[in-house]
């Protein structure tokens, strides 16, 4: 696979996603961040948004919930270059119904290299970076270029 660099702006598109042992954590996350989060256009899976929206006031444009198809509508706006950062608090504890899912959106989003974060160490450290407030550069496979070499 060749790469090619893409810029990232400085309105990033976060994707806030939580299985349900971990949605009061999340919640939690945004609440101390909402200054910086609202900087920024937030979206996610159905039952996670609207729990975030109703504690926060945050504006979060709800997918479907997880379980009915939220994380693959997640991963293809990934494919698509929609999405800029990932902050995923799964749940490591707990099976799930839809785990294909959940392992395709996070596969995903390596294949396209967006940021993600599955716990609230990694996400404070990912959105107090330097690079949140600014436009940075990301290597992504170069679909052209794959197209062209099949
Ligand atoms: O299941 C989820 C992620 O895998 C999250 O879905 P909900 O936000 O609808 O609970």
């Amino acid at each position: 696979m060749q790469f090619i660099s893409k810029s990232i702006p400085a309105n990033k598109r976060v994707a806030l996603v939580a299985h349900d042992n971990r949605k009061g954590d999340l919640i939690e996350w945004c609440s101390r961040h909402r200054p910086l989060l609202a900087q920024h256009t937030l979206l996610g899976t159905g039952t996670t948004g609207t729990r975030i929206e109703a504690a926060t006031g945050l504006s979060v444009e709800k997918l479907l919930s997880g379980p009915l198809g939220g994380d693959q509508q997640l991963g293809a706006r990934i494919a698509e270059g929609q999405i800029d950062l990932l902050v995923f608090f799964w749940d490591p504890f707990e099976p799930m119904p839809h785990d294909p899912d959940v392992k395709a959106l996070l596969r995903i989003a390596a294949v396209w290299n967006i940021p993600v974060a599955c716990n609230s160490a990694s996400a404070d450290m990912m959105v107090q970076s330097a690079l949140m407030g600014s436009d940075f550069e990301r290597s992504v496979p170069d679909y052209a270029g794959y197209l062209a070499a099949r």
